[in-house]
């Protein structure tokens, strides 16, 4: 397990929970107790666990999925220029780096400035492990465009692909929930931990950039690992069973990251992530029979194993009939026109979560799927959710929030996040 950093007599190198016993008890009480309950060099995951921030592609996309997310995407100030958000970068790259590893932003942190000045961390994950947090950076178009594009010496530096989504049937789409310069994709396994790294990131942007919308998810509807059992969505079915999983190299290179020869050259080893904020109608699913829901979506509820037959990772036999000679998997069902077999073999990574916001003036809950994907090109996206026009789905799902962004590559020490394209 991570969290100090081995740099001895400096709370540089002290991690959150390893600061406790530095500070006594009174510390330890404010801390709620917590050091009681797991201690420091615990192999126990997931809580303990820190991925690597730096890396030749950022973390938070082929790492095993964190249960939590709190994803924020934000607006530069009509005033920011670009040494600005290049020194913004910066601060986030070495906040971010701290963080994942389980320490507050700075030496300094919530307690250690003195009682002068606002602490540099707002300390409410002071105690708590690193929780697997990964931060995962990325631009949005607007970064690149008309005014703005030119102040910050940008406008011919824009990853080819990176435009905002086209609108798609059926879309319900509401700007406040929309676009934005940048974003910053927290997840973790505790849901502290991914709040307080965006509180942080954005409290360090004062000035230069602010929230335009955030997203808190709970409750992965995918993973990236096949180590991890699938989850389920809110619809009560497995989701993730047939994603991109980390160790698929080969289907990585093809379907994820931008080639060696990208344009910009700045872009390669990066990626494209598309957010859709999509509101599932509970209610209404929940009257559905078992057997419509399970012909919408092309798999058993239980299981999670196609209608054409075997277990949850048979490959669906899309030409299977059942006794009354209709598909068994509808032609309208969600997996059939989702497919790479009938999307000329597109593939992308998923990497979803559920959300619950309480609920409307009806008492009907406000709930859905936070949908995140990670692909080389959003046309991939693009293709498959046109794919899914006439899915029958679409009678229980409204997509309310569209974003893009393009993920630059990782960094190695020493550098900040999104670097090449200053160069
Ligand atoms: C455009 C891409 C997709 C959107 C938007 C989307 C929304 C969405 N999906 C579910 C539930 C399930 N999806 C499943 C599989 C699946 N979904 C997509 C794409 C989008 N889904 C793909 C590419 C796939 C894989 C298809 C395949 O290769 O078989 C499944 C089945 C289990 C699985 O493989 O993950 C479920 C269940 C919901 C509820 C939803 C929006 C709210
Ligand atoms: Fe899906």
């Amino acid at each position: 397990m991570r969290g100090s950093t081995g740099e001895p007599g400096s709370r540089a190198g002290v991690s959150r929970r390893g600061f406790l016993g530095l500070v006594g008890a009174g510390a330890a009480l404010a801390a709620g107790g917590y050091a009681a309950g797991a201690a420091v060099g615990s192999s126990s995951p997931p809580e303990g666990k820190v991925h690597a921030f730096y890396g030749t592609h950022q973390s938070g996309i082929t790492t095993p999925v964190q249960q939590h997310l709190y994803f924020a995407s934000l607006d530069l100030t009509s005033s920011t220029t670009r040494e600005q958000l290049i020194e913004l970068l910066r601060t986030w790259t070495d906040a971010a780096a701290r963080m994942t590893r389980g320490l507050e932003v700075s030496d300094g942190g919530a307690v250690g400035g003195g009682p002068l000045r606002p602490p540099d961390d707002t300390g409410e994950a002071l105690g708590l492990p690193p929780a697997a947090l990964t931060i995962t950076f990325g631009f949005g178009p607007s970064l690149f465009a008309g005014e703005k594009g030119a102040r910050l010496g940008l406008a011919g530096r824009k990853p080819t692909a990176l435009a905002d989504l086209p609108s798609f049937a059926f879309d319900l789409i509401e700007d406040e929930q929309s676009h934005g310069d940048l974003c910053i994709q927290a997840c973790a396994e505790d849901p502290q931990v991914a709040v307080h790294a965006v509180r942080n990131l954005s409290r360090l942007a004062f000035g230069k950039a602010m929230i335009r919308w955030t997203q808190l998810g709970y409750g992965r509807t995918s993973v990236t690992s096949t180590s991890q059992s699938t989850p389920r969505n809110l619809f009560g079915f497995k989701d993730g069973t047939a994603n991109i999983m980390s160790d698929e190299s080969a289907e990585l290179a093809r379907w994820v990251w931008t080639p060696r020869d990208s344009s910009p050259v700045w872009f390669a080893g990066g990626t494209y992530l598309v957010a859709r904020k999509i509101m599932m109608t509970i209610e209404s699913w929940d009257r559905a029979q078992l057997g419509e829901q399970e012909s919408i979506i092309g798999r058993d509820k239980f299981h999670g194993a196609p209608l054409s037959g075997g277990e949850e990772f048979t490959p669906p036999n899309f030409a299977a009939v059942d006794g009354s000679g209709n598909f068994a998997i509808a032609a309208d069902s969600h997996v059939r026109l989702a497919h790479p077999d009938n999307n000329g073999g597109t593939r992308i990574l998923r990497r979803g979560f559920n959300f619950v916001e309480g609920n409307n003036d009806l008492g009907q809950l406000s709930a859905g799927l936070f949908f995140i994907s990670y692909q080389r090109d959003p046309q991939q996206f693009i293709d498959l959710q046109r794919a899914l026009k006439s899915d029958a789905m679409n009678e229980y799902i409204r997509h309310v929030g569209t974003a893009v962004f393009a993920i630059p590559p990782g960094i190695g020490e020493g550098e900040y996040i999104g670097q090449g394209l200053f160069g």
